[in-house]
């Protein structure tokens, strides 16, 4: 058991252990937590940008991916931070760095998603921030491509998509440009699927016939093919449609081509992706992104990061809890060892036996009584340093057996007696034999004045004899041991002759000499074993254990003697006369006394200086 019980302690500091590591993971937890709130502030801090970019910006892609369904996740992760990027390039007004910025980007995309096409950069008032061109690798301006340029420059009412949407799609922002190479395989795949006529029919698009000669324009109003239609390729920008505009426009698109078994997919609502496959050799597709989407995208991953901080907060707190009830335990351990040590090196003796007496633990104080040192003391008997009274093993028996012992006890420390007030407390183990812990607080103060208390209620303070009250009690003891073994016991009643007389002759002071030179003039002739008393006044009571009746006669006749040859202070005379009674079996203390005072009576009325006995 004690071997389990040991374990089990270890284990619990382990455990305490692995609280402070836990603390530090916490720490590190809590590190990381700090800095993805002051990152969020930071992010919220560019909020309005963001919001800026929703409102303002649209990316348009012309591009020819290999795996669009593989890129699109990707892709729109990149896009949404090139566009964050433009916007706030833009808040800061630097065109340098946006150049820069975007050739990384696009150059990054292209790399990583095998993109190919165009890329327009555009602002919803109509201003084209930049543009990549597949063909020529990438070019960035802050004008628009020269051909549109041109373009705009004959067609006045396209300068701007505000003017076009005005006129011709009051609920969308448009811009169209020309764009060269991979159009003509578009143009030519919708001339392979449909005729001019249809194309043409299904166009309303407001513009210059030249410019339609030219052009295949897309629209959400439909298709409609130029003259010079192998080089154009118009991007197409829808504003900001909600869904179901969107999925209008893309049932119109498949209506119109005949694609209506083709994969054309609406994405999260907003994210359009449709497929147009025009020959044998490439895919091209227009993928229209909706930032919004993006964004509120982006406000869900918000939520589950909440979730997951207060998920954390909750666990964080956990532990700390823990981590905190265990220092508290930690601190409430040394503070009740702590206790425990300023308890054992107080001012009182502290020694701790085992079962043999020998000492096991012992404090500076008691160690300064017996004037040695520690390594002195440890592993040796009590007994060889200090002598009890009642001894060592007697006491450690009697506190075995009763569980503890508490009492008084003489001890001698060196040449020093004095007294404890002495607790033995037993301390049980289950693999260690008993220890017997001593405490004793020095009480030899109180011990005396105890005893000078005692010897004052006990004595008359004129003669210093016994008084009446420790006669009783002496009377009663000896009573009964003489009852119990049939011992005899005689009492002595003595009284002073015509001592108001010597009062009124002398006074009181000289009366007060003569009784106390009485109290000593008996004394003189007593043995330690008799006790004698001042019973009251000018009475005297003299008890004799182990005395019969003849002896106690001869020792009155003794005291008559030294009465009549004493010659008192002022050379006074005094004579007495006493009552002397052997104790019978079974009569009591009063019966004693009576029968005293009787013969004491008698011996007065006989004329004094007399002895009357009892039995006669
Ligand atoms: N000086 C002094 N006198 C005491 C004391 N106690 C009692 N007496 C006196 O002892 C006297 C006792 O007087 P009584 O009882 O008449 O006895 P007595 O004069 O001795 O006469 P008998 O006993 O009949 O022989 C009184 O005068 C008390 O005042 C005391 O402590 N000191």
């Amino acid at each position: 058991m004690g071997v389990i019980w040991r374990n089990i302690c270890q284990l619990s500091d382990h455990f305490r252990d692995k609280l402070s590591t836990s603390f530090g993971l916490l720490f590190m937890g809590w590190s990381i937590l700090v800095i993805f709130i002051i990152g969020y502030s930071l992010y919220e801090k560019y909020d309005g940008i963001r919001e800026s970019m929703t409102h303002d910006f649209y990316l348009t892609f012309s591009l020819y991916p290999d795996e669009l369904y593989h890129t699109r996740g990707l892709l729109t992760q990149n896009l949404f931070w090139m566009a964050q990027t433009i916007s706030f390039m833009l808040e800061h007004n630097n065109h340098k760095q946006l150049d820069s910025e975007l050739k990384r980007l696009w150059d990054a995309s292209r790399r990583n998603y095998q993109l190919a096409g165009d890329i327009y950069f555009l602002r919803r008032d109509g201003q084209v921030v930049g543009y990549q061109q597949q063909s020529s690798g990438y070019t960035m301006t802050h004008q628009l491509p020269v051909a549109v340029l041109a373009y705009l420059k004959k067609h006045p009412q396209l300068s701007t998509a505000e003017s076009l949407a005005s006129s011709a799609l009051p609920n969308y922002t448009f811009l169209s440009t020309p764009v060269l190479n991979a159009g003509g395989q578009l143009l030519g795949w919708l001339f392979n699927t449909f005729t001019i006529e249809q194309v043409n029919q299904s166009y309303e698009f407001p513009s210059h016939s030249s410019v339609l000669n030219q052009s295949i324009v897309l629209t959400p109003f439909g298709i409609r093919r130029g003259e010079n239609s192998d080089q154009t390729l118009l991007a197409l920008k829808l504003g900001w449609p909600d869904l179901s505009t969107t999925s209008a426009y893309v049932e119109r698109l498949k209506a119109l081509t005949s694609l209506k078994n083709q994969s054309i997919q609406l994405m999260s609502g907003q994210l359009l992706v449709a497929w147009f496959q025009f020959d044998q050799h490439s895919d091209p597709a227009v993928v229209y992104i909706s930032l919004a989407s993006i964004l509120k995208q982006m406000n869900d991953w918000i939520i589950g990061m909440g979730l997951m901080l207060i998920f954390l907060v909750g666990m964080g707190g956990l532990l700390i809890r823990q981590y905190v009830d265990g220092r508290k335990r930690n601190m409430q351990l040394i503070v009740s060892q702590k206790l425990q040590k300023a308890a054992f090196d107080s001012n009182i003796v502290m020694i701790v036996v085992d079962a043999n007496g020998v000492v096991q633990q012992i404090n500076q104080f008691c160690l300064d009584k017996i004037d040695r040192r520690e390594y002195q003391v440890l592993g040796r008997s009590l007994d060889r340093f200090v002598e009890l009274r009642p001894r060592v093993k007697p006491l450690l028996d009697s506190a075995r057996a009763q569980n503890g012992w508490l009492g008084q006890v003489k001890v001698t420390f060196g040449d020093k007696t004095t007294y404890l007030k002495l607790s033995i407390t037993v301390i049980r183990s289950m693999h260690q034999d008993h220890l017997f812990v001593f405490s004793g607080v020095d009480i030899l103060e109180q011990h005396i004045q105890t005893t000078r208390l005692a010897h004052q209620a006990n004595t008359d303070v004129l003669t210093k004899l016994y008084n009446r009250n420790y006669f009783n009690e002496q009377l009663k003891r000896d009573l009964n041991r003489s009852e119990r073994y049939q011992h005899p016991l005689t009492l002595i009643l003595v009284d002073l002759d015509y001592f108001k007389q010597v009062n009124d002759k002398y006074g009181h002071v000289i009366g007060d000499k003569i009784l106390v030179e009485v109290a000593n003039l008996l004394q003189l002739r007593l043995r330690s074993s008799d006790i004698l008393a001042r019973w009251g006044g000018e009475e005297f009571v003299i008890l004799l254990p182990e005395t019969r009746l003849a002896e106690a006669h001869k020792l009155a006749q003794q005291i008559q003697q030294s009465f009549v040859q004493h010659a008192f202070t002022e050379n006074i005379r005094c004579s007495c006369s006493m009552g002397v009674v052997d104790w019978e079996q079974g009569s009591s203390a009063d019966e004693l006394f009576q029968r005293a005072d009787d013969m004491l009576y008698e011996a007065k009325a006989a004329g004094r200086n007399t002895i009357c006995c009892w039995p006669r």
